[in-house]
């Protein structure tokens, strides 16, 4: 029987599994992430968040001393990058004593993250590069209706929907794009809605997961998107998804994200034999 100290947390309800795996020896394998992320028979969780040592990630080759974000979806597939989830690792290290704040750099698939925590408890995070797309692609939802969306680069890829209105969206069953090559890797998919200036709403169907209550990577891109249509210059842009409100400031093509992260439970959990 395998036994794994987890933690569950959120940031604006993308709730997340947390195993900390400091030397790399739990080798969650993709059916152990999707049976500790199911909702009934497991903990339950949009993904997972792996706790580890650079030095032990091939594929790291900065400071071998800063701890690795290893996401995971829901599916159990592999992610670059993840805008809550990584204000949720923030969270957790300090929690755990494993990082001392208010600034902490994070170790990342889509590069280094160096996020702060803020005197009012929610955490600012340097999301990097991101990159608006020309063109755009086709997406049609499960009603049959369809949008245009820009591409968007956060460190993963998104398109980013305009011309909805989010509460009428249908998102029980994952919506198509086309050209399907445009996107051979999947996609993360926005939905946009006007607010104010400055200020949308999105809602979100996610690569490996499915519709989730916020994605911070998809919040950047829609902030993004909707700068470059609008033909705004740089600034910050409040937006809402269904589990609360975050933050994007865009500067010079480069984004911080900043919003909420919470640790709700902490606890031992027995998997089931590989
Ligand atoms: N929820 C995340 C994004 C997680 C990864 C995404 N589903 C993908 O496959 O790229 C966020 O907060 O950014």
């Amino acid at each position: 029987m395998r036994r794994w100290r987890f933690s569950k947390g959120h940031g604006t309800q993308n709730d997340f599994v947390v195993l900390l795996d400091r030397e790399n020896v739990l080798a969650p394998s993709d059916d152990d992430v999707r049976w500790l992320c199911d909702r009934r028979a497991g903990i339950g969780g949009d993904g997972l968040l792996r706790v580890v040592l650079a030095r032990h990630v091939p594929e790291w080759d900065g400071d071998p001393g800063l701890w690795f974000m290893d996401y995971r979806n829901a599916d159990g597939s592999i992610a670059q990058m993840c805008g809550n989830g990584v204000r949720v690792f923030v969270r957790y290290l300090l929690d755990e004593g494993l990082a001392t704040g208010p600034d902490v750099d994070v170790a990342t698939r889509a590069g280094l993250k160096p996020a702060s925590v803020l005197p009012d408890g929610r955490i600012r995070v340097g999301m990097g590069a991101v990159t608006v797309g020309t063109g755009t692609v086709r997406v049609t939802t499960a009603d049959g209706s369809a949008y245009d969306a820009t591409p968007v680069d956060v460190g993963n890829p998104h398109a980013v929907a305009f011309g909805t209105g989010v509460g009428a969206l249908d998102l029980t069953r994952a919506p198509v794009w086309e050209p399907a090559e445009a996107f051979p890797e999947g996609v993360n998919l926005e939905f946009v809605e006007q607010v104010g200036e400055r200020h949308v709403a999105m809602r979100v169907f996610e690569r490996g997961v499915g519709e989730t209550r916020s994605c911070g990577t998809g919040t950047v891109a829609v902030a993004a998107a909707s700068q470059a249509r609008a033909g705004n210059g740089d600034g910050t842009w409040t937006v809402d998804v269904p589990g609360g409100r975050v933050e994007v400031e865009l500067a010079d093509g480069n984004a911080h994200l900043t919003g909420p992260a919470v640790l709700v439970a902490h606890g031992e959990v027995s998997l089931p034999n590989a």
